[in-house]
């Protein structure tokens, strides 16, 4: 496989899988080349939406496509925003007002525990009886004032403890080398290498 679509239409995520696949010899195409709609994600898991998002692509393209379905999950909110994190302050989509209302729903709650989620799924054609999948999750806590200018999302609000900063203050390299995202694509690469060499 030398040519793979990426199921996608955020572009901070297309920024990390761009610089993910770099070394890899693998041409990654974004979906918006093939005037790809958006695929409906109405699953209350990742895995689920991931799947329906690599489907959709795969059907419409006849190449093999990746999703990634991803998220933030907060402990005190019982695991909110989860699969609906893209959207949590509602239409149209705001990585802002997402963060304002993260930090309003938490205002006042000590625990602020949080994990990024992220699954991808890779479907070689459209009727693929056995897509790849893989998770990675990423730990962390939720700050109240935001840091920093890299990466997206909730990047500014997330604070790693043992780097002492946040995900949006860490180098791009090392935001993919310990990310969830970084983490479910080595574990996607290493399950193609198995697939190769039986
Ligand atoms: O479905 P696609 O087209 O891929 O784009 P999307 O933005 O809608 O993607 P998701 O449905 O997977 O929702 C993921 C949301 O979770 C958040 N998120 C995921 N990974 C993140 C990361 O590495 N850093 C910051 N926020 C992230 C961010 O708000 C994303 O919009
Ligand atoms: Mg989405």
């Amino acid at each position: 496989m030398n040519k793979l679509v990426l199921a996608s239409n955020n572009a901070g995520k297309l920024r990390e899988f761009a610089q993910l696949f770099a070394p890899l010899g693998i041409e990654l195409l974004p979906q918006s080349a093939f005037n790809v709609g958006e695929a409906e994600e109405p699953h209350v898991t990742f895995v689920e939406n991931a799947l329906a998002k690599a489907r959709h692509c795969a059907q419409a393209t006849g190449l093999p496509a990746l999703a990634d379905d991803s998220g933030i999950c907060v402990t005190a909110l019982h695991g909110a925003p989860g699969v609906y994190s893209a959207r949590y302050a509602g239409e149209p989509k705001s990585d802002q007002r997402n963060n304002d209302k993260l930090i309003a729903d938490l205002a006042g709650k000590t625990d602020r525990r949080a994990h990024y989620v992220c699954v991808l799924a890779l479907c070689r054609h459209a009727g693929d009886p056995q897509p790849l999948i893989t998770e990675g999750e990423w730990h962390g806590e939720i700050v109240a004032t935001p840091r920093g200018e890299g990466g997206f999302g909730y990047d500014p609000y997330f604070y790693l403890p043992k780097h002492g900063c946040t995900a949006a203050e860490l180098e791009a390299a090392e935001k993919n080398r310990i990310s969830h995202r970084g983490v479910a694509l080595q574990q996607l690469l290493r399950k193609l290498r198995e697939n190769q060499n039986p």
